[in-house]
């Protein structure tokens, strides 16, 4: 059975491993050989030590199934596990092969319990979980499959040898219908499997399905406002709308406000196509509002897609996809905004509007705070997005200073599209079901 499974991800020696060991680094590669190979000083940092070593990969058919075992086995080594024990992301993919990533971990066990053995012997019984041990001997290290009793039918030996790095780092091969959704049925499919361990999956497909198709023709002009949480955008969007008399609408809309936390607390396949089928509400709803009054929108595609970015890319800024790559681009069957513009201020004045501000984080934005990493990824996502490409606005001096200078740039803007801003009397009356 469990040879079965391994056969089942494709030619194991194919395969090139990375394990994240230290994530301002490059991963550490490696393929199998059945050829002995001295470890390099950089691999005999992960595979020399004492301890015990595994390596686990969850490999199901089920694209749904996969991503919640995954996220499980994710939050059990967590929690479970003592402190002498290292867990690493780890994962198997073919060299630049999209969707052949299998996701896992690796683990150090330095401890002198058997915590994880127990562990992982519990995970192994699950059959879309294989579970490898790695040995030492000498200079040399092989991986083998493990079993608790060593009694592994036709287990074989495979040397570690190390493998050069890959050009495009593994963690972004996945990203297309995984992390970013680029039409709305592919999402949609998400969603659409899993209503019966998700009920409220169910009732989220309803609310876009009663949207309209929208089609926008030469209605107001819409502007996008994006940036980290603490840049300002509820501050200016706000007094955008003031100002220009405008409608605001968020993406996601306020009816998906009930199930967000639900989703949020989901593996990232099931929480992206949620944020995605989110923007296609809100596209609706641009649609109907823009043929009466200009729309500003606090955040839309450009956050799903860069917090999607960053957060399944794992390690530096380096990493991400290269600029110019195809999953840039802006979903063909979305509304196109006129405008899109990101606020950013310095890190040290985000996290002073932060504290200010003083309520409750996101646990992602939370996240933002410690990991600075990570918030470098998303801005530089936001600013790799393409058509519409968004323009960088500073956002550091004060409210009114900003508005001034993003009021210049829409101008600039509609006078070169030919798009007229309304005046006060120009507002049509609006349909309050889908105000926001
Ligand atoms: N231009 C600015 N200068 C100084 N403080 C600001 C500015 N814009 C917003 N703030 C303050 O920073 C905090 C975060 O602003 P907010 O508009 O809520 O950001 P966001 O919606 O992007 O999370 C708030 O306390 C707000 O009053
Ligand atoms: N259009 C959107 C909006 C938010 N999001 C997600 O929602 C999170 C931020 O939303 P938020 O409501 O905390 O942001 P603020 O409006 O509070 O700054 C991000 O972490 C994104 O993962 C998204 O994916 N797409």
């Amino acid at each position: 059975m469990l040879k079965r499974a391994m056969f089942r991800w494709g030619q194991l020696c194919s395969r090139v491993f990375a394990v994240e060991f230290d994530l301002r680094t490059e991963p550490l590669y490696f393929t199998l050989s059945s050829n002995t190979q001295v470890l390099p000083h950089t691999h005999q940092q992960l595979f020399g030590d004492e301890g015990k070593l595994f390596s686990l990969h969850v490999h199901c058919d089920n694209r749904t199934e996969k991503a919640r075992t995954h996220a499980e086995i994710k939050h059990k080594l967590s929690v479970t596990l003592s402190r002498d024990c290292d867990v690493f992301e780890a994962s198997s993919f073919i060299p630049d092969v999209k969707n052949s990533v299998v996701k896992g971990f690796f683990i150090r066990d330095k401890s002198t319990t058997t915590l994880s053995e127990d562990m992982l012997k519990t995970l192994q019984q699950s059959k879309s979980v294989c579970v490898f041990s790695y040995k030492r001997e000498g200079q040399y290290c092989w991986q083998e499959l493990w079993s608790p009793v060593n009694q592994v039918e036709e287990s074989v030996r495979q040397y570690i040898t190390p493998a050069a790095a890959a050009e495009h780092h593994p963690s972004t091969l996945n990203i297309r219908n995984s992390d970013v959704f680029y039409c709305m049925k592919e999402a949609y499919e998400v969603l659409q499997e899993c209503t019966d361990i998700i009920p409220e999956s169910k009732e989220v497909l309803k609310l876009v399905d009663e949207q309209l198709e929208t089609s926008r023709g030469d209605g107001f002009p819409v502007v996008v406002i994006e940036g980290l949480d603490a840049t300002g955008k509820t501050t200016l969007t706000e007094a955008l709308r003031e100002s220009l008399n405008a409608t605001l609408l968020k993406s996601p809309p306020q009816c998906l406000a009930p199930f967000r936390q639900r989703f949020d607390s989901e593996p990232p396949l099931i929480r992206r196509a949620f944020y995605a089928l989110g923007n296609y509400i809100t596209a609706a709803h641009i649609g109907k509002e823009s043929l009466r009054a200009p729309v500003i929108l606090d955040r839309y595609w450009h956050s799903t897609a860069a917090y999607a970015i960053a957060t399944a890319v794992g390690g530096r800024v380096e990493n991400l996809p290269k600029p110019g790559s195809e999953l840039y681009q802006w979903p063909e069957d979305l509304l196109k905004p006129n405008l899109v513009l990101l606020l950013t201020v310095s890190p040290e004045e985000r996290l002073r509007r932060l504290r200010g501000r003083g309520q409750d984080k996101t646990v992602e934005e939370a996240e933002l705070e410690i990991n600075q990493l990570f918030r470098l990824k998303v801005e530089e996502a936001y600013k790799r997005i393409q058509n519409p490409a968004c323009i960088i606005v500073d956002a550091s001096p004060s409210p009114q200073k900003v508005l001034q200078q993003v009021l210049h740039l829409i101008r600039n803007k509609m006078s070169l599209v030919n798009n007229q801003l309304p005046t006060q009397q120009d507002k049509k009356p609006c349909n309050p079901s889908i105000h926001h």
